[in-house]
């Protein structure tokens, strides 16, 4: 069986790899994903200058997942194509996903020349999804936002594009969303980020676990996988067939991946559980999907993609 897949056109040997912010702010932890058995990596999404970040505590694993108030920190976009444009000139190289946003459209404007300037062959992913910067709003809620970024972008930027999008919750959301979506040369679409501004509690010391925003954080892990499936299946049957979908959210086995796929899901990211098991995770959720395959005798992902079936 082959768990291989295509985004934007180039071929990746695996379905499974990093989201963003996970594993992937620095060359070491990109390195060790280029080494791991995902078939791919994205980068902490990077700004036009570097950032610290919000204060520590801003991460907390729970039993069920993962609470985050990181705050944007990166090393700055520069950082991140130099190191991805150094690890694209060995052969074979892999394909590579950047991750940028920006703070207002004329910002990511300027990203995306800098990624257009810089020989980068990959797939950018814009993130229109961070939570968790203190009076930064959540523009993937900001419908006239997002369409007038877009539409700004493709007029200046022509290489291989994806959105990060937040999980909407409302039909009427994914419609209006669709819509938009739609209208433009996306390469996929990628649902879902954190379910933001989630609390999580230490009822022992009466107490919230990190220190940015009073505690509010974003949320991942097994508390958002039927909101993750949701807002992919749903882009998935609203979306024109040449945008494709990146499933993320709550996915820590191969039967998690395997119900991505079922859902439209053309690549899965793995955020909080790669967080708590590290890189070797790739091993493990690609023989898992793959026994699963075999159980149900699939060969290729493309046999069960989208083929989730409703009770008549
Ligand atoms: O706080 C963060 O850095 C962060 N945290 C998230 O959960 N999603 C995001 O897109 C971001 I940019």
């Amino acid at each position: 069986v082959s768990t291989a897949t295509n985004i934007a056109q180039k071929k990746f040997d695996n379905c499974i790899m990093n989201a963003s912010g996970v594993w992937c702010s620095d060359e070491n932890e990109l390195t060790e994903l280029d080494r791991s058995e995902a078939s791919s990596f994205v980068t902490k999404s990077g700004t036009l200058q570097p950032r610290k970040g919000n204060p520590q505590p801003r991460y907390f694993p729970t039993s069920l997942g993962s609470i985050n108030s990181m705050g944007l920190p990166n090393q700055g976009l520069d950082y991140y194509l130099e190191v991805v444009n150094r690890l694209q000139q060995r052969k074979p190289h892999k394909n590579y996903f950047v991750s940028c946003t920006g703070f207002n459209v004329q910002e990511d404007i300027s990203l995306l020349k800098k990624v257009a300037v810089s020989g980068f062959t990959g797939v950018v992913e814009l993130n229109l999804s961070c939570p968790n910067v203190p009076g930064k709003p959540q523009t993937g809620y900001d419908f006239e936002t997002v369409d007038n970024i877009l539409k700004t972008v493709f007029k200046s930027y022509k290489g291989p594009l994806g959105v990060k999008l937040p999980p909407y919750f409302d039909i009427v959301h994914f419609n209006q969303m669709a819509q938009i979506l739609n209208k433009y040369p996306l390469a996929y679409v990628n649902s879902v980020n954190s379910i933001g501004n989630g609390l999580y509690i230490d009822d022992t010391q009466e107490q919230v676990v990190i220190k940015p925003k009073n505690g509010f954080g974003g949320i991942g892990g097994d508390y958002i996988k039927p909101t993750a499936l949701a807002n992919v299946h749903a882009f998935y049957q609203r979306l024109n067939p040449d945008i494709q979908i990146i499933g993320t959210g709550g996915i820590k086995n191969g039967r998690d991946i395997f119900e991505h796929i079922l859902c439209g899901a053309s690549m899965v990211q793995v955020g909080t559980a790669l967080m708590k098991e590290g890189p070797d995770i790739f091993a493990r959720l690609t023989r898992e999907l793959k026994a699963i395959m075999r159980d149900k005798g699939y060969e290729k992902i493309a046999d069960f993609k989208g083929k989730l079936q409703y009770i008549e």
